[in-house]
């Protein structure tokens, strides 16, 4: 039986999807990794789904961003189905509209921080005056400001999510993806990396979707999504009087 969660009545969801259903196939065996799935999440809030690995977070992620197709089921993002664009269309979607973080940091070795920021900013169209000046507004918020003309390997791990953060959101995105964004870092990078993407949803009414399966960072959003097995079991505002994880200090670099 699959649970359906749904946004309180007077709010308006950026993201909804409904029936999402989603199975891979290895050798003979067909796995259903997504039942379907039905969810709603709303701008200006960190939610964040969490859940043991291989429950199917980061299938249910690459979904609802377009980036997988479903095998039934909606999607419907700012309005648009997914499930009903071509290929062209999704990439001009999420090039316009999204913004990625993962746990990786996806960083070009050769680029300073702030080519990183800059780059899909010349895909998106933007003069240079403009890209450079957002490149920079990002990185200053992100607290970045004086390290952005160092490559990725003479910054942290920290540092280097803090980038990508900033070169997500120089984007403008009206949606935010973030999967495992923590994972390769300590636990005081991990609380920054959170706040800074908290602190994006709030400060610009940005959509930010999270999955982790680290629990400490579920006292740090607006709303959690618990998954198991590929169905969402509960949907709850975290008990902010219990912090999850110890006060993050700033780290060296
Ligand atoms: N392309 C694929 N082909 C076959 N199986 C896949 C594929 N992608 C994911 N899976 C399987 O689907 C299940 C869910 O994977 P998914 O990565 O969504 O889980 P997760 O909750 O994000 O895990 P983690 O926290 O470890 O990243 C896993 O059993 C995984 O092996």
């Amino acid at each position: 039986m699959s649970v359906s969660f749904q946004t309180s009545p007077g709010t308006s969801p950026t993201l909804q999807a409904s029936g999402v259903r989603k199975s891979f196939v290895s050798g003979r065996v067909e796995s259903t990794v997504l039942h379907d799935l039905t969810l709603d999440v709303r701008g200006g809030e960190l939610t964040l789904i969490s859940g043991p690995s291989g429950c199917g977070k980061s299938t249910l992620l690459a979904i609802l961003s377009g980036l997988q197709p479903a095998d039934g089921g909606k999607v419907h993002a700012l309005g648009h189905e997914l499930s009903g664009m071509s290929m062209r269309a999704l990439e001009h979607f999420r090039l316009q509209h999204t913004g990625f973080v993962f746990q990786g940091f996806n960083l070009f070795p050769a680029l300073s921080a702030l080519e990183q920021v800059e780059l899909p900013l010349s895909y998106m169209g933007l003069d240079k005056t403009t890209a450079r000046k957002r490149a920079i507004d990002s990185l200053e918020e992100v607290g970045l400001g004086p390290r952005m003309s160092l490559r990725p390997a003479e910054l942290s791990g920290g540092e280097k999510q803090r980038v990508a953060i900033a070169r997500a959101l120089a984007k403008q995105p009206e949606l935010l993806f973030a999967d495992e964004p923590t994972s390769a870092l300590d636990a005081a990078n991990g609380q920054i990396v959170i706040d800074i993407l908290h602190r994006i949803a709030r400060n610009h009414g940005t959509t930010v979707l999270c999955v982790s399966h680290d629990p400490r960072l579920v006292g740090h959003a607006d709303r959690v999504l618990a998954m198991e097995d590929g169905r969402i079991l509960s949907d709850h505002v975290p008990d902010v009087s219990q912090p999850a994880a110890p006060e993050a200090k700033e780290p060296s670099a």
